[in-house]
């Protein structure tokens, strides 16, 4: 089939499930998908109306199978940007949305929509792989910040962007307008919440000077609903522990901490038997849950998240929806079999609407 009929048989899937969803009538049904028929045929492509982009989005993050955090996704708040056309409005969008996600602390997940890809162009494309990242410095034999910026910093500094090169360099935004050379932007510190890292019981953890920013905000992901694409549509929710507990603090290829943990809690890391690791990483998730509850910022645990993916489950049952999964991710790192989730099994199928990988833009 050609372009036009493939875009139109997308179409139409997606306004037939989400026009049910919103419980909207066969005759207006009918009568979207004619219009939108017509459009397609004259110009080759259509434009949603903003509930449809609104419910598309959610449907996106409830058929995201890698998500454990599903559960609420009825609830995520979407800013319909599509009017945007530069990189300066853009930056203040995104601005806008740093604060309105992060609300001081009481988190609020929400998706900032920026016009579609036409005729395999983007109008816009931010860069970064989210909002908010600390830079990364090889420095030879060690180094310096967070390792899987180091690629990206480097453009920054190709850019023209100067750092302190401290371990928490807070990276500027790269928006790139119409295929355009990419402009960097720099966000005011004030905007940015930072978590310090403390132990309720071992005082000395706060030695490390370490912390974590609050707001997870994905940048770099395409969404697509009913074969439309949105290149440009940052997404946030909160973080779970593990994710900075276990993996962003604790990998031998991120910060690294645990033999630092470990030495602070006085174990025996010279055997691997003494299972001192994982007693340091325990210690490093308690300290990160501490943490942010002292800070007053949202962040779940991964029991509390399980236990709310079953509520997932049951809830897509009753809705007759059959929930699809990817095991690999929907496991915690930390006491995965502790969870329900490590004892059944996932149907991974990719259903649309969806968030995608999409290439480096360039
Ligand atoms: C509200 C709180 C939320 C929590 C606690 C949560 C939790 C998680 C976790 C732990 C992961 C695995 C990440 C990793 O291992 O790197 C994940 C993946 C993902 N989440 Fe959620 N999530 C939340 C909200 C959202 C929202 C609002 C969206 C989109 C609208 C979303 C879309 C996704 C997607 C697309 C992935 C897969 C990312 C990839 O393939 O790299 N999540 N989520
Ligand atoms: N809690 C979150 N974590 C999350 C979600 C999606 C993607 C990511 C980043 N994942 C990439 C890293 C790097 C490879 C494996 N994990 C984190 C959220 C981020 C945005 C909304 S929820």
């Amino acid at each position: 089939t050609t372009h036009d009929e493939k875009l139109i048989n997308e179409a139409i899937t997606f306004i037939k499930a989400c026009y049910d969803e919103l419980q909207l009538s066969e005759e207006q049904q009918q009568e979207r998908i004619n219009e939108i028929e017509k459009e397609i045929l004259q110009t080759g492509s259509y434009t949603h109306k903003t509930f449809e982009l609104t419910h598309g989005a959610k449907m996106a993050w409830r058929n995201s199978n890698r998500c454990i955090g599903r559960l609420l996704w009825n609830t995520l708040h979407v800013f319909d940007e599509r009017d945007i056309q530069t990189a300066d409005e853009a930056f203040d969008k995104l601005k806008r949305h740093i604060e309105f996600a992060t609300n001081n602390g009481k988190i609020r997940s929400a998706i900032t929509i920026f016009p579609p890809r036409m005729n395999g162009k983007d109008p816009l494309r931010i860069w970064n792989h989210q909002l908010v990242r600390y830079a990364g410095y090889d420095e030879g034999e060690q180094v310096i910040g967070d390792s899987t910026s180091i690629k990206f910093t480097k453009m920054c500094q190709e850019l023209g962007w100067e750092s302190k090169k401290t371990p928490f360099d807070i990276l500027p935004l790269v928006i790139q307008e119409d295929g355009k050379a990419p402009k960097l932007y720099n966000l005011p510190e004030e905007m940015i919440k930072e978590v310090p890292i403390t132990h309720p019981d071992y005082p000395d953890l706060k030695k490390l000077g370490v912390k974590w920013y609050a707001v997870p905000i994905i940048s770099d992901m395409r969404m697509e609903i009913g074969g439309i694409d949105y290149p440009m549509a940052p997404f946030n929710g909160w973080y779970m522990e593990t994710e900075i507990g276990a993996r962003n603090l604790a990998d031998e290829e991120r910060y690294n901490l645990l033999p630092k943990v470990a030495e602070i809690l006085g174990l025996d890391t010279r055997s691997n038997h003494s299972l001192w690791m994982d007693k340091a990483l325990v210690e490093l998730n308690i300290a990160v849950l501490h943490s942010y509850q002292e800070a007053g910022v949202t962040l779940v645990d991964h029991h509390t998240a399980a236990k709310q993916f079953k509520s997932f489950e049951r809830k897509e049952k009753e809705s007759g929806r059959e929930v699809t999964g990817n095991w690999v991710w929907l496991i915690p790192p930390v006491s995965p079999a502790t969870t329900h989730i490590f004892h059944k099994r996932y149907n991974n199928q990719v259903n649309v609407p969806n968030y995608f990988y999409q290439n480096e833009p360039s």
